[in-house]
C-alpha cells in the first residue's frame, strides 16, 4: 500500500499581499514550499509527493523540489483550493482506493513528523483523518454582524492539515460534490463530511507551531519560529522522528 503526501500550493497569498505566491517567501533561508516538501520526504512512511503549484509558477516549483527525491511531480492546481485538490485526484487516478493520501497546505511549513505520524496511524483504523487543536478564543457565528449562535468552545477544534484520507473516500466525496451546483468547501474533511457524513472522520493533535501563514504577521512569526526549529535540527534529522514504520 502507497502513502503520497499532497502538497497543495495552487494559492496566490492575497492575504499576505506579495507580489509573489507566499509559498515562495523565504523564511529561515528557504522558501515556505521547501520546509513543506522537506517535512514530507524526510519522513520515512512517505512514499510519494505530489506537488501541486499556482499556474505561472511551475518552474520555480519544480527547482524548489528538485533535491527531494520523493517528489513524483508538480501539476498546476486550479483557482480555489478545491480546484487544486481535484487537480491531484485527476493526477492519482491510476492509484488503487486505499492508497492513503495526505493533504497538506504548503501553506504550514512546520508540520512535523509526529503529526504525520499520528495522521497515519489513525488511517489504519480511519477512512478520514483531520488534525486539530482547541480553540483559546470564543468562537461565534454571526450574520449581518449579529451573533446568532455560540457554540461551547470545548465542542470546537481549529482545523490544520495535513488531512488524511484513503484514496476511493476522499474520491467519491469530490464525486458527489461535483454534481452538487451549490459546492463550496474550506477544506478537504468539509467535502467528507458533506457528502458521505457516515464516514467517520477521527481528529488528532496538531501543534501550534504548524501554523498557517495567512497574514502579512504570519511571516514574522515563521521566521521566529525556524530560528528556534534552526536549534533543535539534530532532534530533526531522519531516525528521529516518532518511530511510525506504517
Ligand atoms: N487555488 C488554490 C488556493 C489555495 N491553495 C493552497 O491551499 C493552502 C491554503 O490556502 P490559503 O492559505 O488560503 O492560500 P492562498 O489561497 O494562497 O491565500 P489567500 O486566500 O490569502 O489568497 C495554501 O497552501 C494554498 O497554496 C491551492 O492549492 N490552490
Ligand atoms: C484547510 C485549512 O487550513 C484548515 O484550517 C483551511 O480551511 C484553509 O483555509 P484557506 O482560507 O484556504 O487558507
Amino acid at each position: 500500500m502507497t502513502t503520497i503526501a499532497v502538497v497543495l500550493a495552487g494559492g496566490t497569498g492575497q492575504r499576505v499581499g506579495s507580489p509573489l505566491p507566499k509559498q515562495l517567501i523565504e523564511v529561515g533561508g528557504r522558501p515556505i514550499l521547501a520546509h513543506a516538501i522537506e517535512a514530507f520526504d524526510g519522513c520515512r512512511p512517505i512514499d510519494q509527493i505530489l506537488v501541486v503549484m499556482a499556474a505561472g509558477h511551475l518552474p520555480a516549483a519544480t527547482r524548489i523540489a528538485a533535491p527531494f527525491p520523493k517528489v513524483r511531480a508538480v501539476i498546476e492546481g486550479g483557482a480555489s483550493r478545491s480546484e487544486s485538490t481535484l487537480a491531484a485526484l485527476a493526477a492519482l487516478a491510476g492509484e488503487p482506493d486505499d492508497t492513503r493520501v495526505l493533504l497538506h497546505d504548503a501553506a504550514r511549513p512546520f508540520v512535523d513528523h509526529a503529526i504525520i505520524g499520528r495522521c497515519l496511524d489513525a488511517l489504519g483504523r480511519y477512512d478520514a483523518v483531520a488534525v486539530g487543536l482547541p480553540s483559546s478564543d470564543t468562537i461565534v457565528a454571526v450574520e449581518d454582524d449579529l451573533v446568532t449562535g455560540m457554540p461551547a468552545r470545548q465542542t470546537l477544534r481549529r482545523f490544520q492539515t495535513p488531512q488524511g484520507f484513503r484514496l476511493g473516500t476522499v474520491r467519491r466525496a469530490y464525486e458527489l460534490a461535483m454534481a452538487d451546483p451549490d459546492f463550496t468547501a474550506t477544506d478537504d474533511c468539509g467535502v467528507v463530511h458533506r457528502y458521505l457524513p457516515d464516514v467517520p472522520i477521527r481528529l488528532v493533535e496538531g501543534s501550534e507551531r504548524n501554523l498557517k501563514i495567512t497574514h502579512p504577521l504570519d511571516i514574522v512569526l515563521a521566521e521566529h519560529i525556524a530560528g528556534e526549529l534552526a536549534k533543535d535540527l539534530p532532534d530533526r534529522l531522519p531516525g528521529k522522528e516518532d518511530a511510525h514504520d506504517l
